[in-house]
């Protein structure tokens, strides 16, 4: 296993290849994330290792790497559902977040009640929440189904139901753990245009906010599609992290560029 150089600086990799960090944040612009030397011990499984890294407002960053390389378990540890057992996560204040699963969680109740609840814990009023809450449908072209059951909606709008109850909250970071990943392939392409349109969006702090997304995804077209960053990840550790024009067209650690042409087949 490859070490992780400090973030920010250029990384030199043993087969001599030069990696260049993706991202640094402006100082008026403290980074949403600074990762320092994280590390998540489940028993035994040792599922991150010393992962250093910085994510800045705006950015649209793709996490990719072969089954259980540690991809869920990074999202959930910028989402403070997993802790880290070493190291260090900071996050910058007053950030409002939100996290999308591979398979959305929804209440037995209405589209519309499942995206207005999300707004009324955050202390809406009830009819306020659901005014709202359709306002968001109509925003992911779900209007017409506000009163079915959640429950009793296909895959890809169950998706949309969790995109738009996302949304509605207005989040400055979104963070989405294989959205698409069960998803056909005409599902798959509405979420993620979906996906892109609220990366263009900015959150309650206003249009000089733009949001910033991580996804995990096995798709690099999607990838290619909704990233400006790549992170590569194998047993836990940062193997590359580049800019997404770099990541598919310069030099990359050979896992990584054995990856992504097992990937591309
Ligand atoms: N709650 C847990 N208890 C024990 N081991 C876990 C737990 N969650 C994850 N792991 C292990 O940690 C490692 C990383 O898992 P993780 O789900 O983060 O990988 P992943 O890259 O998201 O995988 P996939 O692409 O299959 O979703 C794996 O070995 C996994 O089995």
């Amino acid at each position: 296993m490859s070490a992780v150089p400090a973030a920010g600086a250029a990384a030199s990799w043993p087969d001599g290849v030069k990696v260049a960090r993706a991202s640094l944040s402006p100082p008026d612009h403290p980074p949403v994330f600074s990762l320092h030397g994280v590390g998540v011990r489940y028993g035994r499984v040792q599922a991150l290792l010393g992962v250093n890294l910085s994510v800045a407002p705006g950015e649209r960053v793709a996490l990719i790497g072969a089954n259980g390389c540690g991809k869920s378990t990074l999202l959930r540890v910028l989402h403070g559902l997993a802790k880290p057992s070493s190291g260090q996560l900071l996050r910058s204040d007053g950030r409002r977040q939100a996290m999308l699963f591979q398979r959305p969680h929804m209440l037995r109740t209405s589209a519309q009640h499942n995206v207005a609840l999300g707004l009324w814990l955050q202390g809406v009023r009830w009819r306020d929440a659901r005014a709202q809450a359709l306002l968001a449908l109509q925003r992911v072209g779900l209007e017409g189904i506000a009163a079915q059951g959640a429950r009793t909606l296909s895959g890809g709008q169950q998706q949309r139901v969790a995109l738009a109850r996302a949304w509605a909250l207005r989040p400055d970071v979104l963070l989405l753990d294989e959205p698409t990943a069960s998803l056909d392939p005409h599902a798959k392409r509405e979420v993620e245009l979906l996906m892109a349109d609220l990366a263009a969006s900015h959150g309650q702090a206003g249009p000089a906010h733009p949001v910033t997304m991580v996804f995990s995804s096995h798709n690099l077209g999607q990838v290619k599609r909704l990233a400006s960053r790549v992170i590569y990840l194998e047993h836990g550790a940062v193997l590359a992290d580049l800019p997404v024009h770099d990541f598919f067209n310069g030099p990359l650690p050979d896992a990584a560029r054995l990856f992504v042409k097992g990937e591309m087949v």
